[in-house]
């Protein structure tokens, strides 16, 4: 591959590194006779911090509307910042956002572009647009289809395929014309587990062959937990923690989240299921608690072991997860799935 790398830049190490990022969103002023009303402005990142070291596999956690894409699309050069300063392998991106294309192989949320052309052609277009010459984009096609199981569809326009189906097409049409580094938005959605795995294969793949960085946008708690080295936690265009999914947790070590779900109605009436009523975030029958471990255990002994346990349905405890940590960092929570 080109060497893309320029000296100077991004520190030793780094890929990428992003300083006192700020995008806003502007207002509308509505119509009166159209019943639209006037919006504020939106400030989607508020001054967004960040390093992200070469050949990591680093995720961007947070819920609906956090400002995740808003980021990836600045990082992509498809959207210019406010204010603040971007450094992807030695190049300003602030002022040559054009170059993002030759260092970034991107899938946004949308694939419209290419919904008229079948599985194949997306990919080989993709590599013909990356200046593949016809036979190399043709031979990357077919290698990346079939590292992705894609032949049976790759005939079929991406139109009429199902949206894990579209999205893995999408994810193929990225890789064709190596790029050293992946921005990957939400790229499993709506995939099933098979997909899954040949995603982060493939993923995987691309790291150990060439060293790729990836920088992966979730809102999927688990995924963040399992493929990422290290991953920075979005919240209101902020990013309020930065760390390995190990180290966040031990943010919040030594409590555990306590699960109890009732048949009906909670026996509010006695005065152990009284005590956690305040304590409990409420989700229907569900109550979540997290609870310091010797309190949960003495909390689980009193509720199996007396009248509350005949109006319990389930309970489980679990150790914290990286949505426990971003509620104790102060996130909302709503939005971030767990699949
Ligand atoms: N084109 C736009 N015009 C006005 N506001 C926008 C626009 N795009 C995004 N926003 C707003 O900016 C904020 C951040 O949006 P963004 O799409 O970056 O969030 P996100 O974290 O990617 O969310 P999601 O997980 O839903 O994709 C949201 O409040 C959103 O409503």
């Amino acid at each position: 591959m080109e060497s893309t790398q320029k000296q100077g830049g991004a520190g030793d190490g780094l890929a990428c590194s992003v300083r006192g990022l700020v995008r806003t969103y502007p207002g509308s002023r509505g119509r009166p006779g159209r019943r639209s009303r006037p919006t504020p402005p939106v400030r989607a990142n508020d001054g967004i911090d960040l390093d992200i070291r070469r050949g990591e596999l680093f995720g961007i956690l947070g819920p609906n509307g956090a400002g995740k894409s808003t980021l990836v699309r600045q990082l992509t050069g498809l959207l210019r910042p406010d204010a603040g300063s971007i450094d992807l392998l030695g190049h300003d991106l602030v002022r040559h956002p054009e170059r993002a294309a030759r260092l970034v192989g991107y899938l946004g949320q949308e694939s419209s572009a290419l919904d008229e052309l079948t599985v194949a052609l997306a990919a080989e277009t993709t590599g013909r647009l990356r200046g593949l010459d016809a036979a190399a984009a043709r031979t990357a096609r077919d290698a990346v289809l079939d590292e992705l199981g894609l032949g049976p569809i790759a005939a079929r326009p991406l139109k009429r395929l199902s949206g894990g189906q579209r999205r893995l097409a999408c994810f193929a049409a990225a890789l064709v014309g190596p790029r050293p580094v992946l921005v990957l938005d939400e790229p499993t959605t709506g995939m099933d587990p098979v997909a899954r795995r040949a995603v982060w294969a493939a993923v995987d793949r691309r790291r150990t062959e060439y060293g790729a960085t990836v920088l992966l946008v979730t809102h999927n708690v688990i995924e963040a937990e399992t493929v990422l080295d290290r991953v920075a936690v979005l919240d209101r265009g902020r990013v309020i923690a930065c760390d390995t999914p190990v180290g966040l947790r031990s943010l919040v070590e030594g409590e555990v989240r306590l699960d109890l779900v009732w048949r009906l109605e909670p026996p509010g009436e006695l005065a152990c299921v009284a005590a956690l009523r305040p304590l409990a975030e409420v989700a229907g029958r569900r109550w979540t608690l997290r609870l310091p471990q010797d309190r949960a255990r003495a909390v689980v002994a009193e509720i199996t072991g007396g009248p509350a346990f005949e109006a319990l349905d389930d309970f489980t405890l679990a150790m914290p997860s990286l949505e426990d940590v971003y509620l104790a960092l102060g996130g909302s929570g709503e939005g971030l799935v767990k699949l």
